[in-house]
């Protein structure tokens, strides 16, 4: 399929690389708004920045190309950007994490939360762990993991970044040297500690799994999410 690749930093560059290996064609690589004509392509990815992930979703679906977008820190308009999908009746799939092994752990992360909800001496916490350059706090995939547990636990309504409150989960992000992404779920008591972690080893998973909602939404309309794609949970 031709690919259009809208963001091309180290995500952009990691899914050229798998892309073509799964013998794919990379139409469009941009690190702009404008300057291409997004209809080369028969599916666009975006993994660009905050501020731009919005127009460049817009845009494709204006022009009835299929998008997928791991952008993340843009969630503010999502719903803005369901009605154009839905106006255009076009295919979108936005996920905050793309790798099999962290929807995998989206899961995981649901049903130790539904048992823990019924054991109240234990405080859940999130530590997000990434890269210096990293735009945005907390990651989107700490904002899932919290979504996540604000289903299953009657304890929780809300999340905190950096700070600890009643209701509240507190989502604690740290920024070191090029880890790619690592993320740990905690449950504390006065006694002992339950956790759950997840380690990116490199930006692979991330890549690849946004290849395989590439070439899974070619032929779909709606709005999809990995769940969709990879059948678990
Ligand atoms: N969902 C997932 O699985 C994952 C999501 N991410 C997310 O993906 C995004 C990108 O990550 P990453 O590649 O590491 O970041 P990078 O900073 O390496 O790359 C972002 C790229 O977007 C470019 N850009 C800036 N403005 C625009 C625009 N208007 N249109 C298109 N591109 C633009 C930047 O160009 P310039 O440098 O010139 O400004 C840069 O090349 C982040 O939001 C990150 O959180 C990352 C990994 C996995
Ligand atoms: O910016 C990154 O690098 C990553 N961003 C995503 C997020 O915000 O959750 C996914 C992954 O953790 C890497």
């Amino acid at each position: 399929m031709k690919i259009a690749l809208l963001g091309y930093g180290k995500m952009g560059k990691a899914i050229e690389e798998i892309a073509l290996l799964r013998g794919h064609q990379i139409v469009i690589k941009t690190s702009d708004e404008d300057g291409y004509d997004i209809t080369q392509a028969d599916v666009a990815i975006d993994f660009s920045v905050p501020k731009a992930a919005f127009f460049n979703i817009a845009k494709c679906l204006k022009h009835g190309v299929p998008v997928i977008s791991g952008t993340t820190g843009w969630l503010d308009n999502y719903e803005n950007i369901v009605s154009i999908c839905k106006e255009e009746n076009g295919a979108f799939i936005y996920a905050s994490n793309f790798s099999l092994g962290v929807n995998i752990f989206f899961e995981l992360n649901k049903n130790l939360a539904k048992i823990m909800s019924q054991l109240k001496q234990y405080n859940v916490s999130i530590e997000e762990i990434h890269h210096t350059q990293k735009l945005d706090a907390p990651s989107g995939t700490a904002i899932t993991l919290a979504e996540g547990i604000i289903s299953e636990h009657s304890e929780y309504s809300k999340w905190l970044l950096n700070e600890s409150k009643e209701k509240a989960i507190p989502i604690n992000a740290k920024r070191i040297d090029s880890v790619p992404g690592t993320h740990i779920i905690d449950y504390s008591s006065i006694t002992d500690s339950i956790q759950l972690t997840h380690t990116a080893h490199n930006r692979q998973g991330f890549a690849l799994g946004a290849i395989i909602a590439a070439e899974w939404i070619l032929d779909k309309k709606g709005i999809f999410t990995m769940k969709d794609v990879l059948n678990i949970g």
